[in-house]
């Protein structure tokens, strides 16, 4: 077995759809042979490999059959197998909550391990808010499902492609694509956006070779690379129930970050920053993806017959002054509608997909950091010595620093550094992450 592979296991009561999806998932497999030579293969992993990447399945078919109680018994078998699980599918009948949904939940819950509830059986795309229901389970992520009709299948391949990034698990995905989600609050011009976008390339989707399409993800190709705009239809889409429409588009909107590498966010030019602008750029932020701003409706700007350039400069001064914290996140300036500035747009987004997986060699880390040590305004008032930094981290980049002591690190110190860093290599759209850790004597300098 690769150890590098994420293990995925199927847990529900009977009849959810498990033994469905096992097939649906074992159906795109493209190999099952083990390329590891000499290693016995787990007789109760099966390898898949999707277009995305790896990852090996338990099976678990036969665990909790029609009729069965979630006794100790049962619960044994299921502890056996998910010890060696990374991911849990706790799969559900998204119709309706079922009390057995609870015991197995309260059992997963003392177990500690990453689960994620699919929530099956939801055919059509306006069941897909009864999933909410489910979240009263207590586990973060949901995924509306529905194996008959592959809904929500790409979102959870997805999404384990970006656990295992995230985890240091490597599942080797045959095909790059840029992940972007377009966010932004109601009638901001999302829509319009990618349909402006979309007509550049008519030739999209089927052209591109080993694409398969989740029926909201539209893609496409720009200067040579494949770009995935995820979930536009969806984030567009409005739930009926009137009450739950903020509640439906904010879960959509999280739903998007969470599947892309590059956001874009839109700004109404008219309106200005919105409070639901802030909270999207807190969202980005902590999830770490990169980021781009879009003015958008500048044509409705610039008809005021104000000078376009000094237009700009006083929203990039008013964006500075309102969100300091955020200046590394590039600014445009374009209408959705008439094209302006949308090809630069899209330039920018490749720019910042390369940054998302750009890696600095420690010897040119150290090197900047040395130059640093020199110019650090603390050094006559602070003890704090910084050794040795290293890139840990890829997509999103994360640097940890080495230093002698914890309580000399003053508060001020890490936001001078990354701004430091970010002089130096650049960045843009980047939410940098910047780790201290005590030296100590196995640490190398
Ligand atoms: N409407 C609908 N039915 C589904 C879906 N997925 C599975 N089913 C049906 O649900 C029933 C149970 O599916 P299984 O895959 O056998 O479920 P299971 O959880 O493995 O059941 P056990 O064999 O008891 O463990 C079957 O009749 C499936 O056709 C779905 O997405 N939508
Ligand atoms: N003048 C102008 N109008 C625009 C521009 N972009 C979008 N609009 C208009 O703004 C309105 C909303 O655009 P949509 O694309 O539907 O906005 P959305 O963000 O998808 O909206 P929701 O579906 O509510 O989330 C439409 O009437 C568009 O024609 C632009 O660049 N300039």
């Amino acid at each position: 077995m690769r150890k590098d592979l994420p293990i995925v296991a199927i847990i529900g009561r009977p009849n959810v759809g498990k033994s469905s999806l096992f097939n649906l998932l074992i159906g795109e497999r493209k190999s099952i042979v083990d390329e590891t030579e000499g290693v016995t293969r787990d007789i109760n992993m099966e390898l898949i490999q999707t277009e995305y990447g790896a990852f090996y399945l338990y099976d678990t078919a036969g665990f909790l059959k029609e009729g069965d109680k979630f006794n100790s018994l049962v619960q044994k078998k299921v502890k056996e197998a998910i010890e060696k699980t990374d991911i849990i599918l706790f799969m559900v009948d998204g119709r309706n909550l079922h009390p057995m949904d609870k015991e197995i939940a309260s059992f997963l819950h003392e177990q500690e391990k990453e689960v994620w509830v699919i929530a099956n059986k939801l055919d059509n795309p306006d069941m897909e808010v009864l999933a909410y229901e489910f979240y009263t389970l207590g586990f973060k992520e949901i995924i509306p499902f529905s194996v008959v009709h592959k809904r929500g299948y790409a979102t959870l391949k997805e999404k384990i492609e970006i656990w295992a990034k995230n985890h240091g698990k490597s599942i080797t995905p045959i095909q790059d694509e840029i992940r972007v989600a377009i966010v932004g609050k109601p009638n901001v011009g999302k829509s319009q956006l990618v349909n402006t976008i979309l007509g550049y390339e008519r030739s999209l989707v089927s052209d591109v070779a080993g694409t398969t399409r989740d029926a909201l993800d539209d893609i496409f190709q720009w200067e040579g690379k494949t770009i995935r705009l995820i979930d536009t239809a969806g984030i567009k889409k409005k739930s009926r129930v009137a009450d739950d429409v903020d509640y439906y588009t904010q879960v959509r909107t999280i739903q998007a970050i969470e599947r892309s590498e590059i956001v874009v966010l839109l700004i109404d030019a008219v309106e200005g920053l919105a409070h639901s602008d802030k909270v999207i750029l807190d969202m980005v932020a902590e999830k770490r993806r990169g980021l781009v701003i879009a003015f958008n409706k500048w044509d409705l700007k610039t008809t005021s017959g104000k000078d376009n350039t000094e237009m700009m400069k006083a929203y990039d001064a008013y964006f500075k002054q309102e969100l300091p914290e955020f200046t590394y996140i590039p600014l445009h300036y374009i209408s959705a509608k008439t094209g302006y500035k949308v090809p630069q747009l899209l330039h920018r987004i490749l720019e910042i997909h390369e940054w998302f997986h750009k890696r600095i060699e420690t010897s040119e880390l150290n090197q900047w950091l040395q130059t640093i040590k020199e110019a650090n305004p603390y050094k006559q008032a602070s003890n704090l010595r910084v050794y040795y930094g290293t890139q840990i981290y890829e997509a999103p980049p994360g640097f940890l620093f080495f230093i002698n002591k914890k309580e000399h690190l003053r508060k001020d110190y890490p936001r001078f550094l990354e701004k430091r860093l970010r002089e130096a290599f650049g960045f843009p759209g980047i939410p940098l992450k910047l780790i201290f850790k005590e030296k100590t004597r196995d640490d190398k300098s």
